[in-house]
């Protein structure tokens, strides 16, 4: 009896994550804090850029694009590409009210898209200015409960630990939902940037532990809501 070796590799699970919301709310800040772990204060803007990165799931890698879109607020809810994604992030500041009407609007256009059902994550930010807060919590969870996403606040300003908890449970939601639907391999185009690479040298390393104690509470006390480890 002869031993067979199987050399069949398991499939390699591609997504495509797409962050939305109104212009200066901190999108790129919070897709190069959750790349990078580091804050850098200024991001070029009006152009969308795509970058990849690898999570690990216990089925194996799997090759995430994440797509930092950054036009105009008009042209975000007509453009139909930016709903092409298998889940998204939705982020508004906690400081501005019509950028939180701008985040209701948007899940309102990917509810009525053909990715309704796909994972959203909506991302509170610059949680910091928390002083200055004009979002609260109780609209937040209500428009989280309509239409049926995670939300969570953050300070990419403050710290990256939030930001990469949050993304890894969205990305892990997404998994399940496509390993669910039946679907072990898909193919994007993918644009790999190397934000890292590019910029690492400008970069101040800011983390969990150079947070200011008022930060620190902040952020353990959202940690324990959202039930995430710090
Ligand atoms: N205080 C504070 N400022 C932040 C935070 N995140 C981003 N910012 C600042 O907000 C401004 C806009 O950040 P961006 O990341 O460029 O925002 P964006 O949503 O990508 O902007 P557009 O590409 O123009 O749509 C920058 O000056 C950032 O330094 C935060 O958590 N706290």
């Amino acid at each position: 009896m002869y031993k067979v070796r199987s050399k069949m590799k398991a499939a390699t699970m591609n997504l495509r994550i797409n962050v939305l919301g109104a212009r200066g709310v901190g999108k790129s800040a919070i897709a190069v804090r959750y790349l990078t772990k580091r804050f850098i204060g200024e991001y070029s803007s009006g152009l969308d850029i795509s970058y990849q990165t690898t999570y690990t799931s216990g089925d194996g890698p799997v090759k995430v694009d994440i797509l930092d879109t950054s036009c105009q607020d008009d042209c975000q809810a007509s453009c139909h590409d930016v709903y092409d994604a298998d889940a998204f992030v939705v982020v508004y500041s906690v400081t501005d009210t019509d950028s939180f009407a701008e985040a209701r609007r948007q899940l309102d256009n990917i509810r009525s898209q053909s990715q309704a059902c796909a994972p959203v994550l909506l991302m509170g930010n610059k949680l910091d200015l928390d002083h200055a807060r004009k979002v609260f919590p109780s609209e937040v969870e209500q428009v989280a409960e309509e239409n049926s996403c995670q939300h969570t606040e953050v300070s990419a300003a403050e710290c990256h630990v939030l930001i990469v908890n949050s993304l890894h449970s969205l990305i892990a939601d997404t998994v399940s939902a496509l390993r669910h639907r039946g679907r072990s391999v898909k193919r994007r185009r993918s644009l790999f940037e190397n934000v890292s690479r590019k910029l690492g040298s400008v970069f101040r390393r800011k983390s969990f532990d150079d947070s200011s104690p008022t930060m620190k509470k902040k952020i353990l006390r959202f940690a324990h809501n959202n039930r995430h480890s710090v």
